[in-house]
């Protein structure tokens, strides 16, 4: 297990009232500015325009649902294909209400438009993965996103939570998230269905591993920009969880680096975007890949996403199905669990395209001192 190791200086600690040291940038208050901070600015190296447009196969879910012999079959083909390059796919015939994901839009536009002092009741605490961020501007100090964030980890009534850092009148926001995170997490079972079935293991043994999963539900506001072409609304990197489902509103912004090329995934109405995450890239022994992708902005119109991030269990360890090692027989990862990878993410390496790879170098370091 990992012990603790003096955090690194890239991340501040979280100050209890980020505002009074003046640490705090607001994207949607600064929309309307001729010019951005320089705390926003990202390398040039960062900031390259997307060149192609990703062509990413549209898993068809009827069959899941219906129990489709043949149905299944195609589109497990296809994901396995998608999964081995690139790690995105969409999904349509989902199940999920359009109402709950329209209504999750409509919420989180009504919140990250209220007053700054409303929004800063519920910020997000040190050692917290819920409540509002902005820019997580009270956690670094350069290279900020041009987003606001409202995240929620599970293991609590979202409705509850709403209502007691907000007040009652929020409680019907907060059960709109809920239902939503609810939705997902019977969507998510669903997709470890496939993905089983994809790798030769079995349609339940995913889904049994992700039974009792987490999840983090986060709104992504993304505010029209006055200097797009100088920052990022979200920076590259890789997604350190098991599996992503994103709903994206119809603005282009989210862009997968693949084939030597930052490609945009166009939103298609009605599908979610789903991708890999490190996580399940290391229980697959890298045969299926997490890939870095990010998140730009434009001058024209804010753009909202809605993320549903889903973790296993704290305590469970992650390891590769013995089947998908190599005739080699070598493990690309040591074991580890979640808990260990949330707090390297949170306090020791801010999440980019190598946070996987630093995790299991530290983790095989401590592995090696521990066992002196
Ligand atoms: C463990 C996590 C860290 C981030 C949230 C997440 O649950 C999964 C994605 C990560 C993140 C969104 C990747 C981009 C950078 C980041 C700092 C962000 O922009 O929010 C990441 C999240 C984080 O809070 O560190
Ligand atoms: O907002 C988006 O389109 C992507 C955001 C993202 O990649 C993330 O929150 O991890
Ligand atoms: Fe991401």
């Amino acid at each position: 297990m990992a012990t603790s190791i003096p955090p690194s200086t890239n991340i501040q600690n979280i100050s209890e009232n980020a505002l009074d040291d003046n640490t705090m940038f607001i994207p949607t208050m600064l929309a309307n500015k001729p010019t951005i901070p320089k705390q926003f600015f990202w390398p040039k190296s960062e900031t390259a325009p997307a060149t192609g447009i990703l062509d990413a196969p549209i898993i068809d879910l009827q069959g899941i649902l219906t129990g489709d012999a043949s149905s299944i079959k195609k589109q497990v083909d296809a994901l396995r294909v998608a999964c081995e390059t690139h790690g995105f796919f969409l999904v349509v015939n989902h199940g999920i209400d359009t109402n709950i994901l329209n209504e999750t839009l409509d919420r989180a536009a009504e919140f990250f438009t209220m007053p700054l002092e409303t929004k800063l009741n519920i910020v997000q605490k040190k050692g917290s993965m819920s409540g509002y961020s902005g820019a997580h501007s009270e956690r670094f100090s350069d290279k900020l996103p041009w987003k606001e964030c409202l995240s929620f980890k599970s293991g609590g009534s979202i409705e509850e939570f709403m209502g007691s850092s907000l007040g009652k009148e929020f409680e019907p926001m907060g059960l709109v998230y809920q239902n939503y995170s609810e939705a997902m997490k019977k969507l998510t079972l669903s997709i470890m269905e496939l993905l089983g079935l994809s790798l030769d293991v079995g349609k339940d043994y995913y889904r049994e591993f992700f039974q009792d999963c987490g999840y983090i539900m986060r709104c992504n506001y993304y505010p029209r920009c006055p200097e797009p072409e100088l920052t990022q609304g979200t920076g590259a990197h890789s997604d350190t969880v098991a599996l992503t489902i994103l709903q994206q509103e119809e603005v282009e912004g989210l862009e997968v680096f693949t084939g030597g090329a930052w490609q945009s995934i166009l939103p298609v109405p009605g599908s979610l975007v789903v991708n890999i995450g490190d996580t399940f890239m290391a229980m697959t022994n890298d045969i299926y890949k997490s890939c870095v992708h990010r998140a730009v902005v434009n001058r024209h119109s804010s753009r909202r996403s809605i993320a549903f991030f889903v973790i296993p269990r704290g305590n469970k360890v992650v390891r590769a199905h013995d089947s998908l090692i190599g005739p080699n027989g070598k493990r690309l990862y040591p074991d580890f669990t979640w808990s260990e990878l949330e707090e390297f993410t949170q306090k020791y390496h801010r999440v980019d395209e190598n946070t996987l790879k630093c995790f299991a170098q530290r983790l095989r370091l401590l592995g090696s001192s521990s066992s002196e």
